[in-house]
Parts: C-alpha cells; structure tokens; sequence
C-alpha cells in the first residue's frame, strides 16, 4: 500500500513540476481519508521526502503534508504531533538554507499550534511552536483561511450501504462518491459538484455533495 501512496506522493512532488499538483495532492489525501492506505507509513513517506536535496521537491511535500493535516483529520495529526515528526519539521526551519522551505514551514506551524492549542493529544505541536518562538523564529501571522481551518477539521470518511442525501443503495451501477467537504457518503447525482475548499487548503475544485455546494452558493450571496 505505501508503495502506491509513495508512487502518488513522488508523481505530486515532482522536482520539475512549476506549480502545484494539485490531482496528485488531493489523491494522496484521498488515499489516506479513505484509508485506502494507513496514515503512519504515508505520513513516514512524506517525512523522507521532506529530506530531499531539491527545495523544490521540499515544497512540493509541504504542499502534501499541509493538505493531509488539513483533510485527514486525527489520523494524520497523531503522526505529525510526535517527537520523531517534529524534530524533523523544526529542521526545515533551522537546517533547510532555503528561505522558501523555511517560510512555508513556519507558517504551517504557525496554523497547526493555533488549531491545536486547545488539544493535549497534539501537545509536541503547540510546545515546538512555542519553543521556536522563544527561540526568536518569526511567524508570520495567520491566514483567513487557515483560521477557517480552526473552526472545522474535514471530518473522515463516512461509510454505509446508501447514499446519505437520497438513500438509493449501492450498486455495481450506482457507485459509491464522496463529499470532499462533509466526508458524507452519495450516489453520483447527488454529488456531482466540484468547489474548491479553501478552509481545508484545497484550492483545485474537487467532489462536493449538493447540500455542501448549496450551503457554499448560500454563504457567498449573503
Ligand atoms: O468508483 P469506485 O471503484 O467505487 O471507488 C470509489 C471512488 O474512488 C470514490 O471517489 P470519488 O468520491 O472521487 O468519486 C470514493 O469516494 C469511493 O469511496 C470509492 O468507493
Ligand atoms: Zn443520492
Ligand atoms: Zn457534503
């Protein structure tokens, strides 16, 4: 299984790729929201790849592993807030000589502490952040997007045998789809809209659901 989601994670951070993959970003979410494939050996993936010689590939990943945090939910926020995960990502601040790498990893930081702060289990988050900023690390401050990211992490995958919006039944006709946006479970006429979704850093317009695309065309006429 890593082996697939290393293949896709290579593919999306492609040295020679001029500007974000994003099919090859959302499938690696994908991969791990859907658990098609485990979060630790992936996340162990991307933590390697963050090593890379090319700052290029670097940024590739943080693109990645900052769509992973914020799609994926508990199952990649474990893996990230652990000593060993850490250590490595303070690095890309203190090691890495590319201002690039260095200014998208403290600003990822930045997002992850605040959205953390108020949860014990992602503790290594919060104290890096705080000990970097002891350390005279300048963050740079918060993004509207990112603070949406505070307010709602993408919930996981939901699974079951009918659509959640008009209850048809799965067949090998009627397939199953997933709302990137709620996580929720449907047949393909009720979610056949694409939106982006800033608040979970996914600027390409990916699968959402009816009631998800109505609730964003709302927002946006208010
Ligand atoms: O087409 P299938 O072989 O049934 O596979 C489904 C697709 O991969 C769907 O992707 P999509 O949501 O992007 O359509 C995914 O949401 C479902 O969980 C999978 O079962
Ligand atoms: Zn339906
Ligand atoms: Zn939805």
């Amino acid at each position: 299984m890593a082996s697939k989601f290393q293949k896709i994670l290579e593919q999306a951070t492609d040295s020679t790729l001029v500007e974000p993959n994003w099919e090859g970003i959302i499938a690696c979410t994908d991969m791990i929201r859907s658990g098609e494939v485990p979060a630790k050996p992936s996340l162990q993936a991307i933590r390697k790849r963050l090593q890379h010689e090319n700052p290029h590939v670097v940024n590739h990943t943080l693109l990645v592993l900052d769509a992973c945090v914020k799609n994926c939910g508990h199952k990649v926020h474990a893996e990230v807030a652990t000593r060993e995960f850490m250590e490595d990502f303070k690095n890309l601040v203190t090691e890495n000589k590319y201002d690039e790498v260095k200014n998208k990893s403290l600003e990822m930081l930045q997002c992850w502490a605040t959205a953390f702060a108020n949860k014990p289990e992602y503790k290594m988050v919060v104290d890096t952040h705080n000990l970097m900023k002891l350390a005279g690390f300048d963050f740079p401050s918060l993004k509207e997007a990112d603070a949406m990211f505070m307010a709602q992490v993408a919930p996981e995958w939901a699974d079951g045998p009918e659509c959640y919006r008009c209850r048809s039944i799965f067949t090998v006709f009627t397939r199953k789809h997933h709302c990137r946006a709620c996580g929720q479970i449907f047949c393909d006429k009720c979610s056949s809209r694409e939106m982006a979704l800033p608040q979970f850093g996914i600027e390409k317009e990916v699968r959402v659901c009816e009631t998800c695309y109505e609730k964003k065309v709302a927002e946006i006429k208010e």
